[in-house]
């Protein structure tokens, strides 16, 4: 038999059944849920007088929609409705629930790692886009929608096609101040917004190997923008490292039986993928977006693209809606657009890694004063950890504003948001018009990046400063 790959043995462990029709039923060992997503699927197994299947194995936390600033009082309107619709609902249905003023709260992509819900091997759910972060665990995980929020709440299985495998090398290390983020907007803008369309991707090589699970996470977080569902981060040393004494891991003699079938979940060394990226980072720059895709991505020493320059029509007529909804001119340099706003976090961006990262530019520097900047921790517990090590004081001292954990400025979802016409360097995954404020332009880049921005009142290289 040949051999298989990592998304091969996270698949073949969870069948229940082949549907005959091409899908298959899959167990599902873990829900997450947050409050924008999951009412109609509660309201659902409600219709049907469905109880949950296994509700010990879901975990719901608000995210999207809280305040940032000033929680309980801030918190009003249909963001207050959310946020208690999902405590009632968790309560209804006997579901473990991180209420906002739990110190667990945070970011689901955050929080299930953080508490050990997110293990290698498992298959978890969560309906929402990013949960592709998870599989930096070597879990099976997938963003589902609202009904198949309600099939695995009632069912705990989903119907699934299975994706074709592929399989990216990353060759040579990253530089100094180059990390996941400026791979991942690299490898989106080299390939194409859709070049994971249809597989599973799973990252390979050294520079993988070499990274922290906060860099895989960054990773796999952003390969849905590569139009893959499942991004993927094969589970080593670091990784068991990392899950070992969390909450909801196993422990102790159960800890040691889970890493013997952890090391055997890797791809086999005469596995075959259906298709290969190969790229060497050795030489890698930070990344800038200049657009309204997270594609529209180059080299921080780069300019913006003449959209005459495009090869396609529909790639010329894109790119000149893009720098007209930018407000950006083909050829100016990118070190030249001046910045109003600075977000600092998000489930991509917002851990402690991250934040460590950005606190070493902001340290003993001012954001410029014609700029706003926030930092947002991606949990609680990154927060007090934050806290803990002082880097709240840099920020603060530096004239950064110093936030709650959640979404925040990530999506127009709560009373963060920019004003339209303001430009924003933003450490979240996503740059599409109206994404964190109507008429709002993002640009995306590491933290090491977005503080550098706050900090100078424009793109720059962070290399430059530090
Ligand atoms: C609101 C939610 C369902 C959505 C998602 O699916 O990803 C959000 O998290 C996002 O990042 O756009
Ligand atoms: S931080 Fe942004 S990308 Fe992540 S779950 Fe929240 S809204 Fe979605």
């Amino acid at each position: 038999m040949a051999g298989r790959t990592l998304y091969d043995k996270l698949w073949d462990a969870h069948v229940v059944a082949d549907m005959g029709d091409g899908s298959t039923l899959l167990y599902v060992d873990r829900h997450l849920l947050q409050e924008v997503s999951t009412h109609q699927s509660f309201l659902a197994l409600r219709d049907r007088d469905r109880p949950a299947r296994r509700p010990g194995v879901n975990l719901a936390v608000p995210d999207h929609a809280v305040p940032s600033d000033g929680r309980s009082e801030a918190l009003t309107g249909l963001a207050a409705a959310q946020v208690a619709r999902l405590a009632e609902n968790a309560r209804d249905f006997g579901l473990p629930h991180i209420a906002l003023d739990d110190p667990r709260q945070g970011i689901v992509h955050v929080i299930g790692p953080e508490q050990g819900f997110t293990l290698p091997g498992i298959t978890l759910a969560c309906g929402d886009s990013h949960t592709s972060t998870h599989g930096a665990f070597g879990a099976l995980a997938f963003g589902i929608g609202a009904s198949d929020c309600a099939t695995v709440l009632a069912t705990q299985c989903i119907v699934q096609t299975r994706a074709k495998t592929m399989e990216v090398r990353i060759e040579g290390d990253l530089p100094a101040w180059v990390g996941a983020k400026d791979l991942a907007l690299y490898l989106i803008g080299r390939f194409g917004a859709g070049f994971g369309t249809g597989y599973a991707v799973e990252y390979r090589g050294e520079a993988v190997s070499a990274m922290s699970m906060a860099a895989r996470m960054t990773l796999c977080n952003m390969t849905i923008e590569a139009g893959a569902r499942i991004g993927l981060v094969a589970p080593d040393a670091t990784t068991f490292a990392w899950v070992e004494g969390r909450p909801y891991a196993p422990q102790g003699d159960a800890f040691a039986a889970a890493v013997d079938y952890w090391r055997t979940l890797p791809s086999d060394a005469d596995a075959v993928y259906d298709a290969t990226l190969t790229v060497d980072v050795s030489n890698l720059s930070p990344q800038v977006t200049w657009g309204t895709n997270p594609q529209d991505a180059a080299a921080i020493g780069g300019r913006v693209p003449d959209p005459e320059a495009a090869p396609t029509d529909a790639a010329k007529a894109q790119q000149r809606r893009a720098l007209d909804y930018m407000g950006l001119t083909a050829g100016a340099a990118l070190t030249d657009i001046a910045i109003d706003r600075v977000f600092i976090g998000s489930c991509t961006n917002g851990r402690i890694e991250d934040l460590r990262e950005a606190a070493k530019v902001a340290a003993g520097r001012r954001v410029a004063s014609n700029v706003r900047a926030l930092v947002v921790p991606g949990s609680t517990p990154v927060k007090h950890q934050a806290e803990a090590e002082g880097l709240d004081r840099i920020f603060r001292d530096a004239g950064f504003e110093w936030r709650e954990a959640g979404c925040s400025m990530c999506v127009a979802m709560n009373e963060d948001r920019l004003t339209p016409g303001e430009r924003c360097a933003a450490t979240s995954n996503r740059n599409f018009e109206g994404r964190q404020g109507r008429g709002g332009r993002t640009h995306l880049m590491s933290p090491a990046m977005a503080a550098a921005a706050a900090v100078t009142g424009h793109l720059v290289d962070v290399r430059d400063l530090v």
